[in-house]
C-alpha cells in the first residue's frame, strides 16, 4: 500500500488519529486517501472489539467501512458526532482548510459541523503558508446556477472551471457540479467564505474555517499534532 514518503506520512497521521477514538462513540468517516488509512485502522479495532457507530461522508467511504464490518448509522439518527477523521487538500497555520479535491465537500462539511472533535489527517505537503495558490477552491453548485455562480465568482476576483472527469462533467453524489475556483492567494478566507455563502445556487465551498480542532501531520518518520482548542 505504501509506495511513497507521502503515503507513509498519511499512514502515520491516520494511525495517530484513531488513538483518540473511545468505545461507544459515534465516528465521522472522511473521504480520500488519507482518511482511508484511518478507516482501515478503525476496521482492525472493530474486529478486536471496539464498539463504535460510523457516519460516512461518501459512498466510497461507506463501501470501505462496510467491507471492514464497521457499523454504519444514518446521519439523522444522532444530534452530534463525537470524532471525525478526515483529510484536507490544504491547511494553513490558522487551521483553515481547503477541502473537496475528491468532490465530497458537502457531506464532509455537514459532518464536520456536527462533530465535537474534528481531526484532520494529512501528509506534510498539505501544509501551506498561502492558501489557494497550489490548490483551487472547490465550489459545489446546482447545475442550473453554474453560469450565474461563475459570474459571481468573477466578481469576487476569481476564475473557475467546471470540473470534468474522464471527459464528462463531474457530478457529485448530490447531483451537483463542482467549480474549481482560482482566487490566487486567499488572504482573507473568512471574508471570501462570507461572500461565497451569499451566492444563490452555490451549495457549498471548500473553505473549512473554525471546523478543525486537531490537525495531525505526517512528517518523515514522525507525526506532529496541532490543536486549535483544548477539550
Ligand atoms: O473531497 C475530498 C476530501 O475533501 C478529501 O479529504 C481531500 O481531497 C484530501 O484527500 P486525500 O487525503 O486523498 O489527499
Amino acid at each position: 500500500m505504501e509506495t511513497s514518503s507521502s503515503e507513509k506520512e498519511k499512514h502515520l497521521a491516520a494511525m495517530k488519529a484513531v488513538t483518540y477514538i473511545k468505545n461507544g462513540q459515534v465516528i465521522g468517516l472522511g473521504t480520500g486517501s488519507t482518511a482511508d488509512y484511518a478507516i482501515r485502522e478503525i476496521g482492525k479495532l472493530v474486529q478486536k472489539g471496539l464498539q463504535i457507530k460510523a457516519i460516512p461522508t461518501s459512498k466510497k467511504t461507506q463501501e470501505l467501512a462496510e467491507s471492514l464490518d464497521i457499523p454504519i448509522i444514518d446521519s439523522n439518527s444522532v444530534d452530534y458526532i463525537d470524532i471525525t477523521i478526515d483529510g484536507a487538500d490544504e491547511f494553513n497555520e490558522d487551521m483553515v482548510l481547503i477541502k473537496g479535491g475528491g468532490g465530497a465537500l458537502l457531506r464532509e462539511k455537514i459532518v464536520a459541523s456536527m462533530t465535537r472533535k474534528q481531526i484532520i489527517v494529512a501528509d506534510s505537503s498539505k501544509q501551506v503558508a498561502k492558501l489557494g495558490l497550489a490548490f483551487k477552491l472547490p465550489i459545489e453548485v446546482i447545475p442550473f446556477a453554474s453560469n450565474y455562480v461563475m459570474n459571481q465568482v468573477r466578481g469576487l476576483g476569481g476564475t473557475c472551471d467546471i470540473r470534468h472527469q474522464s471527459g464528462k462533467i463531474f457530478v457529485t453524489e448530490q447531483g451537483n457540479w463542482i467549480l474549481d475556483a482560482n482566487f490566487g492567494h486567499i488572504k482573507d478566507p473568512q471574508s471570501l467564505s462570507h461572500s461565497l455563502n451569499k451566492i444563490s445556487g452555490l451549495v457549498c465551498h471548500g473553505l473549512f474555517i473554525d471546523l478543525a480542532d486537531i490537525v495531525i501531520i505526517g512528517r518523515g518518520n514522525e507525526e506532529e499534532t496541532i490543536a486549535r482548542k483544548l477539550s
